[in-house]
């Protein structure tokens, strides 16, 4: 077997990922798995700004894990790498200098372990889009390994486009049917098992759930003029004093800081359709230079196929108890019941839910839709067609394995020049050949041969 290792850190946390194959078969499709996931206890690294050096520190447990779960022999041949996200996006849009710092940090204790260390790095968001649909297409099975000689085989197999939705950014991947493409930078070219895949993809900083609900927040004290706020989207009877360093620390809501302040009232209304309508403000529907977009100016082509929708999508649709209602309708009457429940209600019907998630529901279920409707343009007709996961042929459905494969050069752009024959279908032929051979001669014999004989005895 072989292993590796793919460290994710993200905006909340940092997640150690451990993969392994058997080497013999390195190139062919679905054979990675998932073998362990360890979440690193804490924030993600990028909340290690002011004391860089537990950056590092804090992923200690999680690879000590990894550590025991791969077998000694194996510590030097396995590749680590590590991927950060919008969190590290955003910090160094703040202060370039101290996320490389905090990448610093994080490099000197990764290469303290009997690892292959191949390198630290933030991924674009283009990446993070594009590796997520890799990973979900490759645990399903899509990209199928046909071989020319069997003309009549399935060469191409629809592929899933992926959803994702972090704590501070959130990616939409597909592969859309139409080839219009006027807005090259959404695209990416794949060549895989010797098939092209035009990949559209785009990430939306400052969209995953968190850093939307400050932008949100953020704006409705500049609307209100106040910071003392009445908000729908969360239940009522909830009442929050939220820091306004929390608040306005991110280059997401920097520019909308008004007062001075330093905390900001929020007290839950609970009211689904308000909340909804707030939320609505968040996508800018009416400029697009293009002939179509999704939100914010971004060009969007036709939505198609399958999605796979994971993390926060998955979080919160699970809570609520939605990834298999195929019911658009029924989904927003569970979301307008829950958000009316009072928060003392709440907490006592869930009490071993962190209250921070719980707290969020109303606002990130009601956030989830509006992006996927009103954002990416889904409809009750194309509801169904939305999958909220969180595994895959017990792999989480994440960008990490797409990060490893292709770093790891494992998914081959041209098929594997395989023999024509499989190794069992060439030794029955050997022994079909043979027998028909043996028989030629023995026939041969015969008539050539035995029957003189047989006259000579005759006579
Ligand atoms: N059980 C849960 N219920 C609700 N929310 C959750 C749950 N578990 C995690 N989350 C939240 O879901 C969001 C997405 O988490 P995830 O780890 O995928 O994102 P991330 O890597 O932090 O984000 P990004 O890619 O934007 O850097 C985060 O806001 C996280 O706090």
């Amino acid at each position: 077997m072989k292993y590796g290792i793919v460290l994710d850190a993200g905006s909340s946390h940092t997640s150690v990922y451990v993969y392994n194959w058997p080497a013999e078969k390195e190139n062919d499709t679905g054979v990675v798995q998932q073998v362990e996931v360890c979440k690193v206890d804490g924030p993600g690294i990028s909340s290690y700004s002011k004391d860089v050096e537990k950056a590092g520190l804090s992923l200690q447990d999680c690879m000590n894990t990894a550590k025991q779960v791969i077998p000694k022999k194996e510590h030097r041949d396995t590749p680590v790498y590590l991927g950060a996200t919008a969190g590290m996006r955003l910090l160094s849009l703040d202060n370039n200098k101290i996320a490389d710092k905090v990448l610093l940090s994080v490099e000197k204790s990764l290469r303290l372990y009997p690892f292959d260390f191949q390198g630290c790095r933030i991924i674009t968001g283009q990446e993070e889009g594009a590796y997520g649909w890799i990973s979900i297409n490759y645990m399903l099975g899509n990209f199928k390994q046909s071989s020319s000689w069997m003309p009549f085989q399935q060469t191409s197999t629809e592929t899933s486009g992926a959803l994702d939705l972090g704590g501070a950014s959130t990616q939409i991947t597909f592969e859309p049917t139409d080839s219009i493409n006027e807005s090259p930078e959404n695209f990416m070219l794949f060549r895989l098992y010797g098939k092209t895949y035009n990949v559209y993809t785009h990430s939306f900083l400052c969209y995953g759930k968190d850093q939307a609900l400050r932008l949100r927040l953020a704006n409705d004290v500049k609307n209100a003029g106040s910071t003392n706020l009445q908000n729908p989207c969360f239940n009522p009877g909830y009442v929050k004093n939220m820091s306004a360093v929390d608040l306005y620390g991110s280059p997401c809501t920097a520019k909308y800081k008004l007062f001075s302040s330093s905390f900001i009232l929020i007290t839950g209304t609970g009211d689904y359709h308000q909340c909804q309508q707030n939320l609505q403000d968040m996508f800018n529907k009416t400029e697009c230079p293009y002939s179509r977009c999704s939100f914010n100016r971004i060009f969007q082509p036709e939505l198609s196929g399958n999605f796979g929708a994971f993390s926060a999508f998955y979080f919160v649709m699970n809570f609520l108890n939605l990834t298999s209602e195929k019911d658009l309708s029924k989904v927003k009457e569970t979301l307008k019941e829950f958000c009316s429940e009072s928060w003392q209600q709440v907490k006592e019907k869930f009490p071993d839910i962190k209250e921070k998630y719980l707290s969020e529901y109303c606002f990130s279920g009601t956030y989830i839709l509006t992006l996927l409707e009103m954002g990416y343009g889904f409809t009750s007709e194309n509801w169904g067609n939305i999958n909220f996961l969180r595994k895959i042929k017990g792999s989480d459905a994440a960008w990490t394995l797409g990060y490893m494969l292709n770093l790891t050069n494992m998914i081959p752009a041209e098929l594997p020049s395989s023999p024509p024959l499989s190794h069992a279908s060439y030794v029955g032929l050997m022994v079909l050949f043979s027998f028909l051979l043996a028989s030629v001669v023995f026939i041969g014999w015969l008539y050539f041969w035995k029957p003189r004989c047989l006259q000579k005895g005759i006579i």
